[in-house]
């Protein structure tokens, strides 16, 4: 059953949903989330089969289709999107040292891919399309922010440029997901078990840290709320690098770690900002979450000339260096919400 031009509905149930990048920790965690609320069906679009083939034996639902195709090659992408009333956009190259070697491939998967989504998603009439951001696209450094800043900014005309298309287009923008494949938790984790040292980029680097449970929320929010062009972020403490290492350590029973700095990696900031003082200016506060609206000016810029924005002076950056700074133990207990520490934890593996 479909749930398009139903602008009030407030339920995933029974909808259909594709996820680009399904098979990846945020999309999967995504993909258990909607099958516990009900969804009718969710297509699961990604490259690996390998990948796909685990989730199917894992997941076992029949409601779950699987989807071989790359965000690059618009055919497959338009497969997949058919037929669905919701699509989380999550495909993406994220891992930043792989970016800044490759540019270009960031460039074809972030840039171009998310735009051929945004255009299969409105040639089949989906109702909402949420694209996956980071906090690495504000004021970005390194190739795969600036390849996310320009994959905001593809959404973002879209929806300008596109103001009677039925799909609603939206962002959400996230900083660090705690425990996503390839992040540092899991290599400390391992770093621990194998009785190996602690590598440090930077230790009084900060991150911004969530947990995927709670990141899962905020694009339900946007596929129900969001107007054209919005873009939403969640609100988020942060630690330093030191910090989550002692913290991961400490769970796992080891209170005086061996640390070894090694030095930022290729395109690495000291500190993270998840929205500039400018989205700042305009976001609107929603509790957990700022929605910073579409920028809906026209390119006629002398209509618009004298209503500029005039509340700059005295706003901050939203930045991992100024939100909450977790303590030790503050950082222990969120990282006790991971379902995969708290089991190592149970087990007292040390
Ligand atoms: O051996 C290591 C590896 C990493 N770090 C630090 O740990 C933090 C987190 O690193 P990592 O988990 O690799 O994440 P990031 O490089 O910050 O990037 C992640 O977080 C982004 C959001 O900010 C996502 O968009 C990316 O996909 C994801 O890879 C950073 O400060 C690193 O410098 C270490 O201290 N030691």
């Amino acid at each position: 059953m479909s749930e398009k031009n139903l602008p009030n509905t407030t339920s995933i149930r029974d909808s259909v949903v594709t996820i680009t990048g399904g098979t990846g920790s945020f999309g999967s965690t995504m993909a258990m989330d909607l099958l516990r609320k009900g969804v009718g069906g969710i297509n699961i679009f990604s490259r690996d089969e390998a990948k796909q083939d685990a989730m199917r034996r894992r997941t076992d639902d029949p409601r779950v289709r699987y989807f071989i195709g790359d965000v690059r090659d618009t055919d497959s992408v338009y497969q997949a999107v058919r037929g669905a009333d919701f699509v989380f956009h999550a495909a993406a190259l994220k891992q930043v040292p792989s970016c800044e070697f490759f540019p270009e491939q960031a460039v074809k998967t972030n840039v171009r891919g998310s735009y051929n989504v945004i255009e299969a998603a409105a040639k089949a009439g989906v109702r909402s399309v949420v694209c996956l951001s980071t906090d690495k696209a504000v004021y970005p450094v390194n190739a795969m922010g600036m390849t996310k800043a320009l994959m905001e900014k593809t959404a973002q005309a879209f929806a300008r440029n596109n103001p009677n298309c039925p799909t609603t287009v939206s962002l959400t923008r996230y900083g660090n997901v705690m425990y996503s494949r390839g992040s540092v938790i899991p290599l400390f984790i391992q770093q621990l078990q194998a009785g190996k040292p602690l590598t440090l980029t930077e230790p009084l680097m900060t991150r911004f840290l969530m947990s995927l449970e709670q990141s899962v929320d905020l694009v339900y929010h946007a596929f129900f709320h969001a107007t054209a062009g919005d873009l939403f972020v969640r609100k988020a403490p942060a630690s330093t690098v030191e910090t989550l290492a002692r913290a991961v350590a400490s769970l796992l029973g080891n209170d005086d770690p061996e640390i070894r700095v090694i030095g930022a990696r290729h395109g690495e900031k000291l500190h993270e900002t998840l929205l500039s003082r400018e989205e700042m200016a305009k976001a609107e506060d929603q509790g957990g979450y700022f929605r910073v609206p579409l920028d809906a000016r026209s390119l006629q810029y002398e209509l618009y000339f004298d209503d500029g924005e005039t509340r700059l002076a005295g706003l901050d950056d939203y930045t991992s260096e100024n939100t909450d700074r977790l303590s030790l133990e503050e950082t222990k207990d969120l990282l006790l919400t991971i379902p995969e520490i708290a089991a190592l934890t149970e087990r007292g593996v040390a």
